[in-house]
């Protein structure tokens, strides 16, 4: 994690723009500047529409990456997005991954993969890349990436493993943002206390032979910034345990929410936004159907730029006290 942090300090921004395309968040006349390009490019008329639309978001994230890599120390890409395109899709997530690490910033892939262990050390290679030495050859450009806890120490210990071994991380689901998340995540145990409590408990174990200079571990958990109060108890109960915040502006969390999961020196924690950044300028009422792609990517650039700086000066305000 001390690489995450680091990137953070020197943005004094604890804030990761989400990377989270949908057709409805690109603007139309972007997609549509894709179509000659695209058929030219296809085997199948068939695949026309993703692969037009796979070409549009990664033209789309791009704009967003040069508005933002230098105020921002990180990116999120939401792989479902992207794998929601099939082939063309993970191309692109690929794409994304690398174009953003070029740019320099930390790019942490929410895959959220989880199974048991043999299946999972398979999908370890989000960090570890295929082969050895070398001619090691990293497909991904992660530099992190989300799991699910739910299949116990065998599903993440390949992660922890790969992370160990190329200087990664990994964000363990603990307190998630979603209103159903209570459904499990609260059940009372036989023994006492919540099931979120214990698998923080298991987090904070699992982290703690890779903990690094600055206190945290390459274990870390992703806290919803909807739950404030449970998320500062988290806080003091996963010392060190990084959390990565996701919940920020469009599911309602706050600022002021967030402050109690950031440790007493403002650092341990990073918060996410990504429809609140990337769909920012389809709040601005300045774009129109007559303007070229150029000038819409200009708009959405300029709309996100703008709302990750006020994302920024928001959390410094709380978390920099
Ligand atoms: O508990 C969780 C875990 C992950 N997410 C992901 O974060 C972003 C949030 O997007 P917004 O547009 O800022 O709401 C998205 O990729 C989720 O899959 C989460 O929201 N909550």
């Amino acid at each position: 994690m001390d690489r995450l942090i680091e990137a953070i300090e020197n943005a004094q921004n604890p804030s990761v723009v989400g990377l989270d395309p949908t057709e409805a968040l690109v603007p139309p006349q972007v997609v549509a500047s894709f179509a000659d390009e695209v058929r030219d490019s296809v085997e199948d008329e068939n695949e026309l529409p993703a692969a037009q639309l796979a070409v549009a978001y990664f033209e789309f994230n791009r704009a967003i990456i040069d508005a933002v890599a230098d105020i921002v120390p990180a990116v999120k890409p939401q792989i479902a997005m992207y794998e929601a395109l099939g082939p063309a899709g993970i191309d692109v997530y690929t794409m994304t991954c690398e174009y953003a690490q070029q740019q320099g910033l930390y790019v942490l892939g929410d895959i959220k993969r989880g199974d048991i262990g043999s299946t999972a050390a398979a999908y370890a290679g989000h960090l570890s890349g295929v082969g050895a030495g070398e001619t090691a050859y990293d497909p991904w450009h992660e530099d992190a990436v989300t799991v699910n806890p739910y299949l116990g120490t065998d599903g993440i210990t390949p992660f922890v493993d790969a992370a160990a071994a190329h200087d990664k991380d990994v964000f363990v689901l603990v307190r998630t943002s979603n209103p159903s998340s209570k459904e499990l995540q609260e059940l009372d145990l036989a023994g006492g206390g919540k099931l979120y409590e214990h698998v923080a408990d298991l987090v904070e174990g699992w982290g703690e032979p890779t903990r690094g200079e600055r206190g945290y571990s390459r274990v870390g958990a992703v806290v919803g910034a909807t739950h404030p109060e449970e998320g500062a108890a988290l806080r003091e109960r996963m010392p060190h345990t990084f959390f990565l915040v996701p919940g920020y502006g469009a599911q309602g969390g706050t600022a002021a929410g967030v402050a109690g999961m950031f440790d007493k020196d403002g650092s341990g924690a990073i918060v996410n936004s990504s429809r609140g950044i990337i769909g920012a300028w389809k709040k601005t009422g300045a774009w129109n159907e007559s303007m070229s792609a150029d000038q819409a990517l200009d708009l959405v650039a300029s709309a996100a730029r703008d709302a990750a700086a006020d994302m920024r000066d928001d959390l410094r305000v709380s978390v920099y006290r």
